[in-house]
């Protein structure tokens, strides 16, 4: 059902959550929506948009946006909450206005807003506005079955690091798997709420989507599908990356982009052997401690491999004063950003040390690339758990008693993955899923097949 015909008659709101890890996702479903003649009106904030690049040609998604907001800060409020906040604010008042303006347009026929699993209240506005509701969840299903349990009370956190938990269908988690904010409460509760609240509409919306594959968390996602019919409808990653179906404006037109995305190491990861590079990308957001810089610079200068390393501000990284002043070295290139999946799908890359990140934890799945897995919060963890021990793809590093990786550790994990038997076997474990992966967006498959099937119901709601 690939067609270039633009149907006047079904429309959906698009509503990310306003970070990159979620409107990547998100963009790369209005694409494949697009493909299959739904069209989709991505809602975000002014501030917000400034970050989304949209070439000329594509008139295929259309943006809107809300004016930002801002909400008195208080001592009560962390910074997330303050964040999470006034985007409520934007969206709450702005979404109908625009709506109501849609609606006296007679191109637009709205049918429904698909939201992000974190902005739960969503599904009021699309009730009011007499709406179906989509809600799409951006991490794994393994992480979200965490927070369904907690927010159940069916999940009894451990007291110590070595007793198991034990949920239905799902690998056995010590503590440091579960997501951190599991068992580190303290540290901002309310992103454990939005985490918990992702459920508050678990049943009342019409879809529920998971950027996940069937192969990929089978005896999960049957449990869950289980307590409500779910689609899985991932990985959503670029189509020219893993089925290339989607051609021109489909695929190329829009995308999350940072500015100063530095394209100068694609030509040096030409002059490159195959697989003898180590590529380093902690996402948009995490910065390591000095210390962690510093034992993970010597780390990878130790293990004699050529590294491309993304540092997003090099002049505030902490990094050792004669680097800088002598880089880039034959050994080494720091780029502030980069485009990831063209890096990634280089065949000069042998391994990723990654923060863990669900996006890029994804987007090496999807291209073969095996893994150092150095989680750091949130769902990391438990992504880690799955990239070491259940899809065996890579290694997860071991901390000291302060949190911090040595340099040892780093070389011993690198090298654990480049080279000997075991890293031949994560090599083909990766290759097997990349299979997978592209196998359950290609035509047919799992994933385009409940993307068509969300697709149907739409057109004939
Ligand atoms: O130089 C770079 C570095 C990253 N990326 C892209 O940035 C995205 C990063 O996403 P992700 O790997 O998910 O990391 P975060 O940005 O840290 O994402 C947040 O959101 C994710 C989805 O909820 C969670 O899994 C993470 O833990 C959370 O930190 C990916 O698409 C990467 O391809 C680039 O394009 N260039």
């Amino acid at each position: 059902m690939e067609t270039q015909e633009i149907s006047t008659k079904s429309h959906i709101l698009a509503i990310p959550f306003p970070l990159q890890g979620h409107i990547n996702p998100m963009i790369q479903l209005c694409k494949r929506l697009v493909s299959k003649t739904i069209n989709v009106t991505l809602v975000t904030t002014a501030s917000i948009s400034k970050s989304i690049q949209i070439q000329a040609t594509n008139n295929l998604i259309n943006i809107e946006t809300v004016p930002d907001s801002t909400i008195n800060e208080n001592e009560h409020l962390d910074i997330y909450e303050v964040f999470i906040q006034s985007f409520k604010a934007s969206i709450t008042t702005g979404l109908p206005e625009i709506i109501q303006k849609q609606n006296r347009n007679s191109v637009f026929h709205y049918k429904a807003i698909l939201y992000d699993s974190l902005i739960p209240w969503t599904l009021d506005i699309a009730r009011e506005q007499g709406l179906k509701g989509a809600v799409l969840f951006t991490q794994p299903c393994t992480v979200c079955s965490v927070f369904y349990h907690l927010g159940k009370g069916t999940l009894e956190i451990p007291h110590d690091e070595n007793t198991e938990v034990s949920l239905p269908s799902m690998p056995v988690l010590r503590l440091k798997d579960l997501p951190s904010h599991v068992y580190d409460m303290s540290s901002y509760p309310s992103l454990l709420r939005l985490l918990i609240d992702q459920f508050s509409t678990f049943e009342k919306a019409d879809w529920r989507l998971f950027n996940t594959f069937d192969k990929l968390e089978d005896e999960i996602l049957k449990w869950m599908a289980n307590q409500y019919p779910i689609l899985t409808i991932g990985p959503m990653i670029p189509s020219m990356y893993i089925d290339k179906r989607l051609q021109g404006n489909y695929d190329y037109g829009l995308s999350f982009f940072k500015p100063n995305s530095d394209e100068s190491c694609m030509k040096w990861l030409d002059t490159k052997e195959d697989h003898s590079v180590i590529y380093i990308s902690f996402g948009s957001l995490i910065n390591l401690v000095e210390k962690q810089m510093n034992e993970l610079y010597k780390g990878l200068i130790n293990t004699g491999y050529n590294f491309l390393w993304v540092v997003k501000d090099p002049k505030e990284s902490k990094l050792p004063q004669d680097f800088i002043s002598n880089h880039p070295t034959e050994q080494g290139l720091i780029v502030n950003w980069c485009a990831q999946l063209e890096v990634l799908s280089h065949r000069a890359i042998g391994c990723f040390i990654t923060h863990c990140g669900w996006n890029s934890t994804l987007e090496a799945l999807s291209l073969g690339v095996p893994m150092v897995a150095m989680p750091q919060w949130a769902d990391q963890t438990t992504n880690a758990k799955l990239i070491a021990d259940v899809w065996g793809v890579g290694v997860r590093v071991k901390s000291d008693e302060n949190g911090i990786i040595s340099r040892e550790e780093i070389v011993a994990c690198v090298k654990n993955v480049m080279e000997g038997e075991r890293g031949i076997e994560m090599r083909r474990n990766a290759m097997n899923l990349k299979d997978l992966a592209i196998e359950s967006v290609g035509e047919g498959g799992s994933s385009d097949k409940n993307v068509t099937d969300f697709v149907m119901e739409l057109l004939s709601s």
